[in-house]
Formats: C-alpha cells, sequence, structure tokens
C-alpha cells in the first residue's frame, strides 16, 4: 500500500472536517442507532481537533460509559469508565484516571479523519483502532460504528489487511450501512 497516498487523503479528509456539518444532526442521528443498544457498555472518545462530538451520545447513554486509553505504540487501546474525571494523555487525548476500572465495550464510537461507503476508515495512522477492534472481536461480535461530518467522506481508501471494518458510520447527513447496497 502506498504510504504517501494514505497520507495525502488523510490530510485532505482532515482539512475538510474543519469544516464541520450540522452537530444537532449527527447528534439525532447517532441517538436514533444507539437507541437500540442502551444496555450494553459503550465506549466513545472525547473529542479534539474539530472531531465530531459524541458527548451527547454518552451521557444520554444508560449502561456504563468508557473512553480509549494508549498504553503505548503499536498496543490496543483499553477502555476505563468514564465517571466525569479527566486526565491528559499524550497526543492531545484526554482519559480517564488510572483508578477508573477497565471495561470491554460491546458498542464503540469510533473517531475518524475519513471515510469511504465500503464502511472503511481512516484514523491519525497510528492503528490504534484497527488493532483494538480485532483483539474485541477475536473475544466477542462488536458493533463499530464511525462518527464524522459529511464533508469527511473519501472517495476510496485503500484497504489493508489488517483494517478493521466499520459496521456503521453516522454523519450529520444520515446513517450509512456499509454492508449493504
Ligand atoms: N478523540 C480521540 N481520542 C482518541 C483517538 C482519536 O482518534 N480521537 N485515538 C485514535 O486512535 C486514540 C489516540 N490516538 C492518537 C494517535 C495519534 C495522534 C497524533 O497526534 N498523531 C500525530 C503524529 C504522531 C507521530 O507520528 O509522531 C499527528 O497526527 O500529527 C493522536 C491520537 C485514542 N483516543
Ligand atoms: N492488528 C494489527 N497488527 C499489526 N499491525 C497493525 C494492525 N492494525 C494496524 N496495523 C498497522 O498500523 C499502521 C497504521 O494503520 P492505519 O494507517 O490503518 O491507522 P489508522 O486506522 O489511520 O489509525 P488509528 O486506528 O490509530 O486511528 C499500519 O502500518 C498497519 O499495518
Amino acid at each position: 500500500m502506498d504510504p504517501d497516498l494514505k497520507a495525502a487523503l488523510r490530510r485532505e479528509a482532515l482539512t475538510a472536517r474543519r469544516q464541520g456539518g450540522d452537530d444537532a444532526a449527527l447528534a439525532g442521528n447517532l441517538a436514533q442507532v444507539l437507541a437500540p443498544h442502551g444496555d450494553k457498555v459503550l465506549a466513545g472518545y472525547w473529542p479534539m481537533r474539530g472531531e465530531a462530538d459524541p458527548r451527547p451520545a454518552m451521557v444520554a447513554h444508560a449502561a456504563p460509559v468508557c473512553l480509549p486509553v494508549v498504553l503505548g505504540p503499536a498496543r490496543p487501546l483499553v477502555f476505563r469508565r468514564y465517571d466525569g474525571r479527566l486526565e491528559t494523555g499524550s497526543f492531545g487525548t484526554s482519559h480517564p484516571p488510572p483508578d477508573c476500572p477497565e471495561l470491554q465495550p460491546q458498542v464503540l464510537i469510533v473517531p475518524l479523519a475519513g471515510y469511504d461507503l465500503a464502511g472503511n476508515r481512516l484514523g491519525y495512522g497510528g492503528g490504534f483502532y484497527d488493532r483494538t477492534l480485532q483483539a474485541l472481536r477475536a473475544v466477542s461480535p462488536v458493533l463499530a460504528i464511525g462518527l464524522a461530518y459529511a464533508v469527511q467522506e473519501i472517495r476510496l481508501i485503500p484497504v489493508e489487511p489488517t483494517d478493521e471494518p466499520l459496521d456503521l458510520i453516522v454523519t450529520d447527513r444520515g446513517i450509512l450501512h456499509p454492508g449493504e447496497k
């Protein structure tokens, strides 16, 4: 896979992301997707750099909510229960402190730089979510929901063997089901 192409697509998507979109519509679409999953452990994320904001869904969720923590390069993320407390991680992330219990999410809201209609995703290039989804799916099925502004759509993302697909993509313009035509 051509790393330059992927890097160029990532830059393009991140630039587009700065335009943002309709936050109320985005929150409404995410709420609709999560409605049948209120009893499941949900992983959100703490938005940064203009990422679409999953926090309204995290607040509304009935079952426990957790946030990703980077343990180190090339390691899967772990998830700690979110109880309102946060500390600053490397790379500008915010995550729950170490005394918060580790949880295994069943539903994940996944941040992204860009997505395509086949459910492929471009992140920041660390492979964190690929490793994480692979590890979680090796144990039990999870629902991975990509959250993005519609302007982050990329026509075609080059797929690598380690890429873990998204089950659903929620944007401010709608709900996409990548598996279906
Ligand atoms: N809000 C949020 N939280 C998240 C993620 C995310 O994408 N969004 N992650 C999703 O994985 C994990 C953090 N991963 C990150 C990976 C790289 C960079 C980053 O700043 N990369 C630099 C390049 C660093 C380097 O290679 O030296 C960059 O993009 O400029 C930030 C977060 C866990 N938490
Ligand atoms: N399960 C895995 N095992 C080993 N290497 C992996 C795995 N998943 C991803 N990688 C490697 O990680 C690197 C970065 O992957 P990729 O460019 O897909 O990251 P990304 O999806 O943009 O980032 P992120 O998931 O952190 O937001 C790639 O070189 C890829 O080969």
